[in-house]
């Protein structure tokens, strides 16, 4: 009987023993999704790719642990060196809507009204997937809000127009915290209120979306305009969505505002990936074991387990948010170990998982 070969610890091996570990939000062996590359061997010591389907993976702690843990039970291991790396799918083109070249996954946020905090999310969670590594990019389609400048710290930046390689008009997006920018602002008079029809909407809307520079990413988000309207609608229809994001308070009346929201998305298939519930309590500064519900409590959960979508998060209310957002400087950036920043990178870390989920689900 030969011994040594069938208890030779090959890269084989190595795969069987990880055949049954699965990917936990896709529910499929890390093996047959192709997740596991580059086993090497070196004595003792198994080294291994794992590539996961997000740089921003929630789970990408407890899927290296159960890697180790199922290689370790191989005789002859010592170590188990894991690379990890990532490759975010791309959502699957539709017949009837034109993606952008370069750009994975387009994802709204939206809110039923304004004032919820949608801008500060939306502007907070590209930062933060971008600070996990992914390539974002934020489109500000808020015309009657386009703070999304002012947030990142670009109040000043201007859209620059240039001839591409065959002769037509491109613009080149702002860029700060690892987030690219093109924003409504650019081409508004500060001073002048915004009156715009549908077709002037959706004729710039459709120009940031295919005339613009993205180059590739990850992860487009668009910040959308409060409401149900000519913006939702063209985007929906221009191009395949990944999903959208609904920002809410925790007080019913938004809540009614968000179903509505939801419900739109849904007429226009564009899967909603779950709701966030901002404002959801109030942390004093000098007290800050102490939670106030100001907006009342619940609200998001309760909404979202009507709806059957996931609840990403519930950011708390938090002065340093608000004063991150006056001065530029995210509170991703400026105080990332704050209660809000905190739970705005763990809420982009479920989006991007639900991304991939949708991606995968759709192939
Ligand atoms: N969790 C929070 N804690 C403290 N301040 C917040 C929080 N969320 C938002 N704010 C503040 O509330 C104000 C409104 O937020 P924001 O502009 O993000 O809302 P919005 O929903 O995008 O509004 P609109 O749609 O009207 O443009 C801003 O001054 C912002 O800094």
């Amino acid at each position: 009987m030969n011994l040594t070969s069938s208890n030779a610890l090959t890269p084989e091996a190595v795969l069987k023993v990880l055949q049954p570990v699965q990917d936990p939000e896709l529910n499929k062996s890390l093996v047959d999704l192709n997740m596991i590359r580059h086993v090497q061997i070196d004595g003792g010591i198994v080294s291994f790719t794992l590539v996961l389907t997000t740089p921003a993976c929630p789970l990408r702690e407890f899927i290296v642990e159960d890697c180790q843990k199922a290689v370790q039970t191989l005789p002859g291991v010592e170590e188990v060196k894991v690379e990890v790396t990532a490759e975010t799918p791309k959502q699957p083109s539709l017949p009837d809507r034109q993606g952008i070249d370069g750009v994975k996954n387009i994802i709204a946020v939206s809110s039923g009204k304004g004032g919820v905090g949608k801008t500060s999310v939306a502007v907070n969670m590209a930062v933060a997937l971008a600070q996990t590594g992914a390539k974002v990019g934020l489109l500000d389609a808020d015309i009657y809000g386009p703070n999304g400048p002012n947030m990142l710290g670009l109040g000043d930046a201007k859209v620059m127009v240039r001839e591409g390689a065959d002769g037509k008009e491109v613009l080149e997006p702002a860029f700060n915290h690892g987030v690219k920018l093109v924003s409504m602002a650019f081409l508004i008079d500060k001073d002048q209120p915004v009156i715009w029809r549908g077709p002037m909407l959706n004729g710039v809307i459709r120009q940031f979306l295919y005339q613009v520079q993205w180059g590739e990413l990850d992860y487009l988000i668009v910040d959308m305009p409060p409401g149900t309207g000519d913006a939702q609608l063209t985007l929906a229809q221009a191009v395949p969505m990944a999903g959208a994001v609904i920002v809410t308070t925790p007080q019913t009346v938004a809540l009614l505002d968000s179903r509505k929201g939801l419900k739109m998305f849904e007429q226009l298939g564009v899967p909603v990936l779950g709701i966030i519930e901002n404002m959801s309590y109030f942390i004093p500064p000098d007290l800050r074991d102490r939670q106030y519900d100001i907006f009342g409590s619940g609200g998001g959960e309760k909404t979202a387990n009507e709806l059957n979508v996931p609840l990403l998060g519930r950011i708390p209310l938090e002065i340093p948010l608000r004063e991150g957002g006056d001065e530029g400087i995210p509170i991703v950036v400026s105080q990332p170990e704050s209660a809000s920043a905190q739970e705005l990178l763990k809420a982009a870390k479920q989006l991007a998982a639900r991304v991939s989920v949708a991606a995968f689900a759709n192939r």
